[in-house]
């Protein structure tokens, strides 16, 4: 996915920036890979039994997110078995008047992804009209998050300000939106069972930015990636949905959606060292840097020396280990979302061959994927996305 600054303008700030996206049975297999799986290389034999005794503390917070998040989507389809009308969303009360604005408002929000977001744009097209608009609901909502550390606003906003977002985030929970494109996110969440929590994690995530410039392990590393993208995962599966033939637990597709926001958080933290470094913060992990006798001067001075290609190697594996967890969910999906999804994971995962390409000169090159290269990606993800949930993408390399 790549990112490309522009700008739009919800009260009370300014925001900013283009997103370019960019065996079936799961069973009890859990999608997420812990630290120590990822350190000796592989998933152990029984991945679920082997979690349960080596989260760590970041881990089990989010694992508490998703279990919640699972559930509420789980309680949601055995009450819809229950119910004999079987409906996509919870319907429609409001009066027509009010009606009109809303679909304004999710006008708007399909213009600020159009405009800022192109490929993830046109990935969405192929939703139902429902679950495109709220997915674009939530974009704006996140890229407006973003923008307030980020954007061009960015020096003049205060902790104080980021409790005001998430009093307005409540507000929007609570059916109390602020604004027209909050009043879309308000129906949104009114008729999809997604969780408030990833919401206020990723304003917490912010907060964490606007006060840590550095990272003592990938435990913190990790807690930072879920916060700013692992947390997108999680808010959108509930409105993509998840495939009526597939067979995964709920839990493990959330797992996989969370894999998929921590790999590209990671992708964008590689590729990003240079441009971080101006601004005297390094997102990566402190010990990890020691461990290949690396320290933060040499990130500073710049220097692609056979310490820093060693690194990079790392950290790249990791991301692609990110990447292949979640390649295990996306053919769960219901099979309308499963394009946008295939897009960016490709898209996203090609900057990591960049950078190797670029012989790990993150400082001086950025990292990016052609526009040939990108245009290939794109009937590659509908191939893929033809997959049904019961086949196993051998193809990308896992079994
Ligand atoms: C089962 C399965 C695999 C399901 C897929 C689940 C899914 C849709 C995962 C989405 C993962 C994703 C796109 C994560 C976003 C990651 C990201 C790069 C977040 C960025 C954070 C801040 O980082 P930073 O400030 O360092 O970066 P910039 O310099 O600002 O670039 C974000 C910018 C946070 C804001 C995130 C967004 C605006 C993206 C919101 C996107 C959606 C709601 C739609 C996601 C849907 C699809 C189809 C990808
Ligand atoms: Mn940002």
């Amino acid at each position: 996915m790549n990112f490309c600054v522009k700008w739009l303008n919800p009260p009370p700030q300014t925001l900013v920036i283009i997103i370019n996206f960019g065996d079936k049975d799961m069973g009890r297999t859990n999608a997420s890979m812990t630290k120590a799986q990822y350190e000796s290389g592989v998933a152990t034999e029984d991945p679920l039994d082997h979690q349960r005794s080596t989260f760590s503390s970041s881990e089990q917070k989010v694992q508490e997110v998703v279990a919640k998040q699972a559930a509420m989507v789980d309680e949601l389809q055995s009450r819809r078995r229950r119910s004999a009308a079987v409906q996509d969303v919870r319907p429609d009360l409001i009066p027509v008047s009010s009606q009109e604005l809303l679909e304004e408002a999710y006008v708007r929000c399909g213009e600020v992804c159009a405009e800022y977001a192109k490929t993830f744009y046109l990935g969405t097209k192929l939703m139902t009209p429902e679950r495109q608009r709220a997915i674009w609901a939530i974009y704006v909502w996140c890229r407006r998050t973003d923008e307030l550390v980020d954007g061009p606003n960015a020096s003049r906003i205060t902790p104080t300000a980021l409790d005001r977002w998430e009093d307005r985030l409540e507000d929007i929970f609570q059916g109390q939106p602020y604004d027209m494109l909050d009043a879309a996110l308000a129906d949104t969440v009114a008729k999809y069972p997604v969780d408030i929590q990833p919401f206020r994690d990723m304003i917490d995530g912010m907060r964490m930015d606007m006060v840590k410039s550095r990272y003592a392990n990938f435990d913190e590393l990790y807690l930072y990636c879920y916060d700013v993208a692992g947390t997108v995962g999680l808010m959108s599966v509930p409105v993509m949905g998840i495939s009526s033939s597939s067979k995964a637990t709920t839990e493990s597709v959330y797992n996989a959606a969370l894999a998929l926001g921590i790999a590209n958080q990671l992708t964008n933290i590689l590729r990003d060292v240079g441009e971080d470094a101006r601004r005297k913060r390094i997102y990566l992990p402190q010990d990890e840097l020691a461990r290949f006798g690396l320290s933060d001067e040499d990130i500073f001075a710049g220097r692609v020396t056979e310490k820093w290609r060693a690194f990079m190697r790392d950290q790249i594996k990791r991301a692609r280990m990110f990447f292949a967890e979640a390649e295990k969910g996306v053919m769960e999906l219901d099979k309308d979302s499963r394009w946008p999804v295939w897009a960016s994971l490709l898209l996203y995962q090609q900057i990591l061959d960049s950078l190797e390409a670029n012989d790990y000169d993150n400082f001086t090159k950025r990292a990016y994927v052609g526009k040939w290269k990108k245009l290939l990606s794109l009937p590659a993800a509908y191939a893929l996305a033809l997959m049904p949930p019961t086949s196993s993408p051998k193809l990308l390399g896992f079994s």
